[in-house]
């Protein structure tokens, strides 16, 4: 079911190509199949994460290892036994399925084209990541951090970006409830990808701590979406693209098909099933950035065309605004030259607003081709 064409596919000379969206551009890789196939996964591996709580360091180091392997070999990978409170986790997916369940005008009320950072509610199909789409079939409700939040327990900062209020919630009285449930999601999901980000440092041989001083006021995003049950084939929930954070983690509802699908090196789609209990972890932008290309930024979209509700919680966690992020000594030239430095902010501002506005006033969209 997930290798059906669709049209996110091209066809030339018997050459056919997936396309996808890589930050304002277009990019493509092309469909291996029979002799022509690259050594590739076609499945996403779980790793078992309670040794992050260890407090032996060889725990988390035999950790780091498989955290390492997958996110070379795969750029996606299932966090089993994450300890994050599963009441948590219910409680906000009870909590968005009622705001998404509320008339139009109240989430409109917070509408994230108000927003320079794009807070708040997003429309359906108002997203359109694959320009071949009607849109993507989806709505969501996008907060951050918001050092100015007292429920969020944020270091206090005199830095000036981060002394006004960042986010929109609904005044609307049959609306109050989002705030503190995605707040509490938030500051949960915060501090279990601060382990997590130890555990990467680790997995690149590098100290526990090595991150800590681009991640002192981390840019941080909860996107709530709900995807509808798609009508056609041609849908799609969101169209195909990398993530722009350093890591993305995805709390998906149970739906029986699998919606949310990654790329692998031959172009085939491998599905990304609902499991218990378990986050899906993967790498994004500015990992791929830190490695020299060596750890993969995955491609992946979600096509929910199984008949049912589905809702996910990605949580983005980036580097401060105001950093630099470049390649980590001992990483340059393996990952095929990509040695890039980029200023966290601008680059996160640069693909919100491509993601964003692009399709929304017209704007068109280049091609980089060529694929990987
Ligand atoms: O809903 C999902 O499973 C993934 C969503 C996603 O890829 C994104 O919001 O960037
Ligand atoms: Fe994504």
């Amino acid at each position: 079911m997930s290798n059906t064409e669709t049209e996110t596919e091209t066809e030339t000379q018997n050459e056919t190509y997936v396309h996808y969206h890589d930050g304002g551009v277009l990019g493509k890789r092309r469909v291996l199949k029979g002799k022509a196939a690259k050594p590739t996964f076609d499945e996403v591996p779980k790793i078992d994460m309670r040794r992050i709580y260890s407090d032996s360091l060889d725990d988390r180091k035999e950790l780091a290892k498989e955290v390492g392997e997958a996110c070379r070999n795969v750029g996606f990978f299932y966090a089993v036994n994450h300890g994050v409170d599963e009441q948590i986790l219910d409680d906000t997916f009870a909590a968005v399925k009622r705001f998404f369940d509320l008339p139009t005008e109240v989430k409109m009320e917070v509408h994230n084209q108000k927003t320079e950072k794009f807070r708040g509610y997003e429309a359906f199909l108002e997203g359109k990541l694959d320009p071949s789409t009607r849109g993507d079939l989806k709505e969501g409700f996008l907060m951050g951090e918001d050092a100015t939040d007292p429920s969020q327990n944020l270091p206090l900062s005199t830095l000036p970006f981060m002394s006004t209020p960042r986010n929109q919630w609904p005044t609307h009285p049959t609306a109050l409830f989002l705030r503190p449930a995605l707040t509490t999601y938030h500051t949960a999901m915060l501090a279990f990808s601060r382990r997590l980000l130890s555990i990467f440092a680790l997995a690149l041989s590098l100290p526990e701590s090595h991150f800590d001083p681009i991640t002192r006021h981390p840019l941080t995003n909860v996107r709530a979406v709900h995807y509808p049950p798609q009508p056609s084939a041609s849908d799609v929930g969101i169209g195909a693209h990398t993530d722009f954070c350093f890591f993305t983690l995805v709390c998906q509802s149970r739906t029986t098909y699998p919606a949310l699908e990654v790329l692998n090196a031959n172009a085939i789609w491998v599905p990304v099933a609902y499991e218990p209990d378990s986050f899906v972890v993967n790498i994004a932008d500015f990992l791929k950035v830190v490695t020299g290309g060596v750890w993969r930024s995955t491609v992946h979209r979600v096509r929910n065309w199984g008949g049912e509700e589905r809702y996910s919680l990605p949580f983005f966690f980036s580097p401060d605004e105001d950093a630099r992020v470049g390649v980590v000594g001992g990483f340059g030239g393996e990952g095929g030259g990509e040695e890039v430095e980029v200023g966290v902010g601008e680059y996160f501002q640069r693909r919100l607003e491509v993601d964003r506005r692009t399709h929304l006033e017209g704007e068109g969209e280049g091609d980089k081709g060529g694929g990987d």
